[in-house]
């Protein structure tokens, strides 16, 4: 088994009550593995209690009761170093309106103790593409810059653990590719990704392991294909050719036709092997122009999960 890049058990917290509104706890006992190199998603409803738990990982909330060790430093005993192990790109575009993007990045060095000789601001803006703002007023800057330093600030210490907190929400195409390409250039050398998003398409595509949380617990935690292999459905989609005066039917078989003429057959891969639904289809003297499948994707996987509640 690879090594755990963090390590969560029983994690709680809960938010005590403030002028009027009731206690809320936003995580009940979540347990979680990060394996070491692996780009991680996060998902969950609105609410489900995702940046809460990233805000404990990043230190800047206190759990209220559970065990995380980041890189293998536990955050109770050895909170400089698993604070070290860590860098997180959160969902505010909180900067400072007064500092440059390179003013920026040297602060930020400065409190993570990084000694000059180490610091590599220029080689950070580079990166995310901000040579040339370098010296401007960050409140000068456009949201996706923003988002570009916010990501060159989660850098800056060189971290083993970059956290991005929904990088690609409401971001244009452009600035979404140049995101991934860095998730993925990051993760080529070596370094371990968490990431939330709102786009299941994209967790699918870019994620190796998904864990789902729900009304703060962690309601599934897969590998990708393994999450996606769950639901067991498959929808053989048809266009006949010529007329079909009557459905095809059969055990297990749900058959519905679509607007665009096609018939779309469902059925349990478990329990209904394709050679019986193309028997259906003959059986019912239907000739086949056209045929494919569709298989469940990760929205189809999510809203079973937590459409109940
Ligand atoms: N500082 C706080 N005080 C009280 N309740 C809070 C606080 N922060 C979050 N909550 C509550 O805890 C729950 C989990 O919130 P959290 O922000 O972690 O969810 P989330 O999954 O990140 O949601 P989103 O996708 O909308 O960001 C919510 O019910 C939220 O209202």
């Amino acid at each position: 088994m690879t090594e755990a890049a963090i390590e969560i058990e029983g994690l709680t917290k809960t938010y005590r009550a403030t002028g009027g509104a009731p206690g809320k706890t936003a995580l009940d006992g979540v347990s979680l593995r990060v394996p070491e190199g692996a780009v991680f998603g996060l998902l969950g409803p609105n609410g489900a209690g995702k940046s809460t738990l990233i805000n404990i990982l990043a230190g800047l909330v206190l759990k209220t009761s559970g065990r995380v060790a980041i890189w293998g430093f536990d955050q109770d005993v050895n909170p400089r170093n698993s604070r070290a192990a860590i860098g997180v790109m959160p969902q505010e575009l909180n900067l400072d309106p007064f500092f440059t993007p390179r003013q920026t990045l040297e602060v930020q060095a400065g409190l993570y103790g990084v000694p000059r000789a180490r610091r590599r601001s220029d080689e950070i803006l580079e990166t995310v593409g901000l040579s040339d703002k370098a010296h401007a007023y960050a409140r000068t800057l456009s949201g996706g810059m923003r988002r570009r330093l916010l990501l060159a600030k989660a850098l800056v210490h060189d971290p083993q653990i970059i956290v991005l907190d929904e990088p690609t929400a409401g971001v244009d195409i452009e600035l979404r590719q140049m995101l991934w390409a860095e998730v993925r250039r990051l993760n080529a050398a070596g370094k371990t990704i968490i990431l939330t998003t709102h786009y299941l398409e994209e967790a699918e595509e870019m994620c190796d392991e998904i864990a789902i949380i729900h009304h703060g617990r962690v309601v599934a935690h897969d590998t990708t294909p393994k999450l996606l292999a769950r639901l067991d459905a498959k929808t053989m989609v048809i266009h006949p050719d010529g007329e079909v005066p009557v459905l095809p039917s059969g055990p297990g078989l749900e058959v519905a036709r679509r607007p665009d003429g096609a018939i779309a057959l469902s059925y349990k891969t478990s329990q209904t092997k394709a050679e019986a639904v193309l028997e259906a289809i003959r059986a019912a003297g239907i000739s086949i122009r056209d045929v494919r499948t569709e298989e469940p994707d990760l929205e189809d996987v999510f809203l079973d999960l937590t459409r109940a509640g």
